[in-house]
């Protein structure tokens, strides 16, 4: 095992530039999610790791070991693909054993019939054999051992894979959207065995995938990726309550973070026709972007409130609901607000409310799309709900 470092990685495909200036970190040991859209160049920056893609610049290391020529097969890494590739000829027993067999034994000891009677031959497969039905045995494979691919479900070609990949003991392991091809329970199942694997080998990770569930249920950080380049890198909890820009911010949570236009000046905050004073001073004036998560928000009496509109859906999830209102200022987007369906049990598309949240909860963004920072201390939900004023008494108020 080790950790893995990227130093200014860039690639170019001629004219297009995939990936600029990636550096980043993975410790020895740590699960890491590559996370992005389509097309943000996950699978590019994981190919260059694993030696199947040459970089254009920048130095990649695995422990102490700066990676410049060598080839995938020479930096002991694993990878599992979308697509499995098993070998559908094999037994699954045969699948396992494979990359130890390619390593262990000599060309002519893997000839078959002759191979057997070769020296050490019986003392290297019994050695393969005990690591093949460990990881059987990891991966609940036991009873298919002898079954083909093509006579396994989704999830277990996929266990078959990722017991593939670790049977030789890789520094680092590298899965490229390993779930897509399953459907949503076994998704969920399968990301709980890889985890599980995952916290039993300690075997450094990084898994690619465009589904932030995954990356935010698995990883200890989520290292989100736009346009080739990393916009952020920190643990599921931080990059989705702390995001540095509105770009993460808009990509993690679903529904996505409401994202008003509004003023600041000094501490104090307009959005539409209402106002209200931050806990602390931010130091700029003008436009910026309010972002509020959908749960951050609650209903107020219209004289206190941030927002006033008509409700346009509500849609019950079981536990939870979203309510979409559209606000009854023209230039503010509908907003989304989640909460739990008792709270809302009395209210039907076409009502009209208010919703309002907490100052410490807003996350401001100038026009660019940085985050502005102003919350010191955080407030607790128990103190009274500051209220937003009309804009003109809190100018003259
Ligand atoms: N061999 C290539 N030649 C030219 N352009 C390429 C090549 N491989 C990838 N690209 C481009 O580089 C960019 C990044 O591709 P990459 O496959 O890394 O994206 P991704 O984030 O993994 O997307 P997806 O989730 O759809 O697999 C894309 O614009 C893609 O079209």
């Amino acid at each position: 095992m080790a950790a893995v470092t990227l130093q200014g990685i860039e690639k170019r495909y001629d004219a297009h530039q995939a990936l600029s200036g990636i550096d980043l970190e993975v410790a020895d040991g740590e699960f890491v999610a590559l996370l992005g859209p389509s097309g943000c160049g996950k699978s590019t920056l994981l190919k260059i790791i694993a030696g199947l893609d040459a970089q254009s610049a920048g130095a990649l290391h695995i422990g102490s070991r700066a990676l410049h020529h060598e080839r995938p097969s020479e930096r002991n890494i694993a990878m599992v693909f979308q697509s499995y590739a098993l070998y559908p000829h094999m037994s699954v027993y045969e699948n396992l054993a494979l990359p130890l067999a390619m390593r262990d034994l000599a060309a002519w000891q893997r000839l078959p019939l002759v191979g057997r009677f070769t020296p050490g031959y019986r003392r290297r497969r019994a050695a393969i054999d005990l690591r093949v039905r460990e990881a059987a045995r990891m991966l609940g494979l036991e009873p298919l051992l002898d079954r083909r691919p093509a006579q396994l479900s989704g999830g277990q070609k996929q266990r078959v894979a990722v017991g593939r990949a670790l049977i030789r003991h890789p520094d680092v392991f590298l899965l490229d959207e390993p779930l897509s091809n399953l459907d949503a329970k076994l998704r969920g199942q399968m990301r709980e065995e890889i985890v599980a694997v995952h916290a039993r080998t300690g075997v450094t990770t990084i898994y690619v995938t465009h589904d932030q569930i995954e990356a935010m249920t698995m990883a200890d950080r989520v290292a989100l990726m736009m346009d080739g380049v990393i916009q952020q890198v920190a643990p599921p909890r931080e990059i989705y309550a702390d995001p540095v820009n509105l770009r993460v911010a808009g990509f993690i949570g679903s529904p996505p973070i409401n994202a008003l236009p509004a003023r600041l000046e000094d501490a104090r905050l307009a959005i539409g026709t209402r106002a209200i004073t931050l806990p602390n001073a931010v130091a700029m004036s003008g436009s910026c972007i309010c972002g509020i998560r959908p749960e951050a928000l609650q209903i107020a009496d219209a004289d206190t409130a941030l927002v006033a509109g008509r409700i346009t859906r509500i849609e019950f999830l079981g536990a939870e609901a979203i309510l979409s209102l559209e606000p009854d200022l023209p230039g503010l987007p509908v907003v989304q607000m989640r909460c739990h369906p008792e709270e809302i049990d009395h209210l039907a598309t076409g009502d009209t409310i208010s919703l309002t949240a907490r100052p410490e909860t807003l996350l401001l963004f100038n026009s660019d799309g940085a985050r502005i920072r102003f919350q010191e201390a955080h407030a607790s939900r128990d103190q009274p709900m500051p209220a937003f004023l009309p804009l003109r008494s809190e100018v003259h108020g």
